[in-house]
Formats: C-alpha cells, structure tokens, sequence
C-alpha cells in the first residue's frame, strides 16, 4: 500500500472511430497538487471522465484510495469537481448549494452545518451562505463552487480549467487563494489548464500530455519552494522551458499560441 490517492496503469480510451488516450501510466500522491497539461483536443476530457469514475476505460485499470473503479464491487470514489463554469443551482442560496453536495457523499448530517461554516471562513465568503448566486460576482461564484469541492471531504478535487472563464485580476486573486487553501486543508488536487504559467505557479508536479492519442510526454516537478509569486522571473523561465519542449510533440511549430 502506498500513499498514492489516484492510480492509473495503462490506461487507454477509444470510441468507436478514434483513439483519444493511449497507455496511460501515473499515480498522484495524498496531498500533492498535479497539473495536466495537454493540447486541444487530445483527450483530456475522455482522461478525466475515467478518472473521476464516470466512465470506463477501454483498457488499463484506475485505483482510488486503493479501490480499484470498474469492478463489480465498486462504489463510485468521493470527489470533489470545479468546472469552467461554477454550475450552482440558482434556485438555491450557496448553503443550500453545498447541502445538496454534502446529501450525496457520506458525511453525517450532524457535521453538515460546522463544514460548510469552516469552508466558507476558508474561501472568504462566509457572509453569502444565504445569498442566492446570481447576487455573486464570477470569482465569487467559482468560491462557492471550490467550497462545494471541498466540503465533502473527498479523495481528491478535479479542477478543470476552473480560472480561464474570470478576469486576469479575479484570476490572479483566485490562484493565490488556492495554494493557501491547498495548504490549510493538505486537499489533493487534479487541476486541467491550457496556461502553462498557472500550472507552473500551482503545481507541485505537471503531466505534459502529448497530442492526441494522450500519452504522458513528460512527469514535470517544478523546480520551486513555496510560497511562490506568479511575477517571480523564474516562473517564466520554466514557462519558456515548457514552450520549448512541447513545441515538436504539440506540433507548435514555433508559434507560442499557449497562454
Ligand atoms: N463520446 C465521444 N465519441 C467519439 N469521440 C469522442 C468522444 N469524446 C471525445 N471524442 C474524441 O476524442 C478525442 C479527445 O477528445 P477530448 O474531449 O477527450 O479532448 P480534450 O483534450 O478534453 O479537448 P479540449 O482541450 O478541447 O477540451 C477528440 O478527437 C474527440 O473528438
């Protein structure tokens, strides 16, 4: 038994007509923050339906938190999901929002009130636990919807480019936010971005997926301490570095067309 929360061994999906991830091997550790990185349409999505335990690989096998998914015994794993879009339920106050999460995981109902209250203190928004989301601001709206994540205590949390629809400023805000919440709570996160200086900022570790079929090109460790600042030069170096080494297998061809 090891410390890895998430397990992926020779993971492989295809449809019907094409071949979106190809022989897949990786493990994220309890705690740890992973970045995948990864072209257009290289199967990033189809990847992360597997691991989120939504739909079954065409090969490989998938363990979390040492259950194996696809097995006639399985359960479905505790996760947490941010999206592009914060996906709250507008009818619903942001209580009520991360009720609704919390009615469907585990957690007894007696902790229901004290999580969602520590949460909310954690993200800065406790004074909208009443509000209705369309009174929030976007970056405010995308709290809520990391609060729902974490509020029910699970395995690990899929982000999936959950900045690139906010502001620069909201954005820069939120992504500072994120590694202190990283920190006060040791969470584990998967975090997809098209940003290669976000994933550098956030990351402990980054996967460079090839082009599609997704293959891991590259188990990156960024090479810096925390607490990091998004101006520090060096995070531009290792930016520029990434460009360079996934030019040829991006089939960039030189162009610097990824943020
Ligand atoms: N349900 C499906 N049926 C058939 N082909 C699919 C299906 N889902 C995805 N594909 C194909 O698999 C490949 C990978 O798609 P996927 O959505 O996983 O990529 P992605 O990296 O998430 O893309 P993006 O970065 O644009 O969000 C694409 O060629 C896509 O057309």
């Amino acid at each position: 038994m090891t410390d890895s929360v998430l397990r992926v061994e020779d993971l492989g999906v295809s449809y019907e007509t094409s071949e979106a991830v190809r022989r897949l091997d990786f493990d994220v550790k309890r705690g740890e923050f992973v970045a995948i990185l990864g072209p257009s349409g290289c199967g990033k999505s189809s990847m992360l339906n597997v691991i989120s335990g939504l739909s079954a690989p065409s090969r490989g096998r998938v363990w979390v938190e040492g259950a194996e998914l696809f097995t006639p015994a399985s359960t479905a794993p505790r996760l947490g999901y941010v999206f592009q879009s914060h996906r709250l339920l507008p009818w619903r106050t942001v209580r009520q929002n991360l009720e609704i999460a919390l009615a469907a995981s585990p957690v007894p109902k007696a902790e229901w009130d004290s999580r969602i209250d520590e949460i909310l203190g954690i993200l800065h928004i406790g004074q909208f636990k009443d509000s209705w989301p369309m009174r929030l601001s976007g970056g405010q709206r995308q709290r809520v919807s990391i609060a729902r994540a974490l509020v029910v205590d699970p395995s690990y949390i899929l982000m999936d480019e959950p900045l690139s629809t906010l502001d620069e400023v909201t954005a820069r805000s939120l992504r500072q936010e994120l590694t202190q919440i990283v920190q006060r709570t040791g969470v584990t996160v998967i975090f997809v971005t098209h940003s290669i200086r976000e994933a550098v900022f956030l990351a402990d570790r980054i996967l460079i997926l090839s082009r599609g079929p997704a293959r891991l090109h590259e188990d990156f460790t960024v090479p810096l301490a925390r607490p990091r600042n998004y101006d520090d030069p060096r995070i531009s170096e290792i930016e520029g570095d990434i460009i360079a080494r996934v030019q040829a297998p991006w089939g960039l061809g030189g162009q610097r067309d990824v943020a």
